[in-house]
């Protein structure tokens, strides 16, 4: 088992390897066991799969379960409500701690009704998905609103985020998918050597649990330090924010769910690559071509329809369109782009694409 520690202002570790949810009721016996209720929020998919083996390891406190809606569908106003409701009507307290299983968006979730309710109580995110090494670690809680993605949240961390290697091993091909393209973010602004790794991959299912594992911890040490540096984004944390600005415009102008979030940074950092003039950009397009990331979808999407959205995004201001971008391999920096360059850029690479496909 290997064990991560984030100093944030309160601090916490995140625990990863095989079976790693056992060790809950021992290591954090005494804040479930000072809890008047535990509630775990679930996505109903995982649940249907790994629900009873967190119950195992939550067995000694009873916890009430409340199941949400798989995946983004997760993050909209009406989920939360559902959750205080539920909070409400199982008379929670201050004094509740709550736990998040599943993905990404039900952590998102989670975290959001736990930083909310009663002003805030505790909450354990027990990742499930590849995506999550990145979503459960950073104090990141959010939901959607139509007009964009993760407009309504807070920053609050987490007691602890358990990562059990285990429940991976169910995960389908498009959350596998998803989840390396938050990997490979990663590496982008990080290093070169583990990007080269991981551009290699022609195939995911070539990849090995232990590799898998590895891959994961590196991004969350990644993920881990530029939080510690910058907790509440005033600077260096917005590069985490590599090839967001397009994927959270294409997901709300599809609505949310129509595509994985990782499917859409993926093509959002493939226009992040083009903005950079980086000669990165071809290389990572084949690779996402051998492994199936969508890159034909932006074919059918106009520059005009994603802009509105981009504008949203929360590095831009009203006046200019603030991306992520990258002079090499680790090294990112921010850039404000004017509409036509954004706009030629968008189209050089749709052009790459429709003749490479
Ligand atoms: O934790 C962060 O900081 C990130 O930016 C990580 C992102 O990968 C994250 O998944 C999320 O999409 C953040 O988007 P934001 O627009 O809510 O900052």
């Amino acid at each position: 088992m290997r064990e991560l520690r984030v100093e944030t202002e309160h601090p916490y570790t995140v625990h990863i390897g095989q079976g790693a949810v056992k060790l809950l009721a021992k290591r954090y016996r005494d804040l479930l066991a000072a809890a008047d209720q535990v509630v775990v929020i679930a996505d109903s998919q995982v649940a249907a799969l790994h629900l009873p083996q967190l119950l195992e390891a939550l067995e000694d406190f009873q916890p009430k379960v409340l199941q949400v809606p798989a995946g983004e569908r997760a993050k909209s106003a009406e989920s939360f409500m559902d959750c205080h409701s539920f909070l409400l009507s199982e008379n929670c307290s201050r004094n509740t701690v709550i736990v998040a299983f599943g993905g990404g968006a039900v952590g998102d979730l989670a975290g959001f009704v736990a930083s909310t309710f009663m002003r805030g109580v505790p909450f354990i995110q027990v990742p499930t998905t590849i995506l999550a090494h990145d979503s459960a670690v950073g104090g990141k809680t959010a939901i959607n609103h139509p007009l964009g993605k993760n407009m309504i949240g807070t920053f609050y961390q987490p007691r602890a985020v358990v990562y059990d290697a285990d429940f991976l091993q169910t995960l389908p091909e498009n959350e596998i998918r998803s989840g390396m393209a938050e990997v490979i973010k990663h590496a982008f602004i990080s290093n070169e050597g583990w990007l080269d790794e991981l551009l290699a991959y022609q195939n995911f299912s070539e990849m090995s649990g232990r590799e898998l594992e590895g891959h994961l911890e590196k991004g969350i040490a990644v993920k881990s330090a530029i939080v510690e540096e910058d907790e509440f984004e005033g600077g260096v944390r917005k590069f985490l924010n590599f090839g967001h600005t397009l994927a959270h415009a294409i997901e709300a102008h599809l609505g949310y769910g129509k595509l994985t979030h990782g499917e859409a940074v993926v093509l959002g950092m493939a226009y992040a690559l083009e903005l950079s003039e980086s000669p990165q950009l071809p290389r990572f397009l084949d690779w996402a071509k051998v492994n199936r990331y969508p890159l034909a979808l932006l074919l059918d999407m106009p520059f005009s329809e994603l802009l509105p959205y981009m504008k949203k995004d929360k590095k831009s201001t009203a006046a200019a369109l603030n991306f992520v971008l990258l002079g090499a391999v680790g090294r990112p920096y921010i850039e404000t782009i004017l509409e036509q360059r954004a706009q030629a850029a968008y189209d050089k690479l749709r052009k790459t694409i429709k003749e490479m496909i």
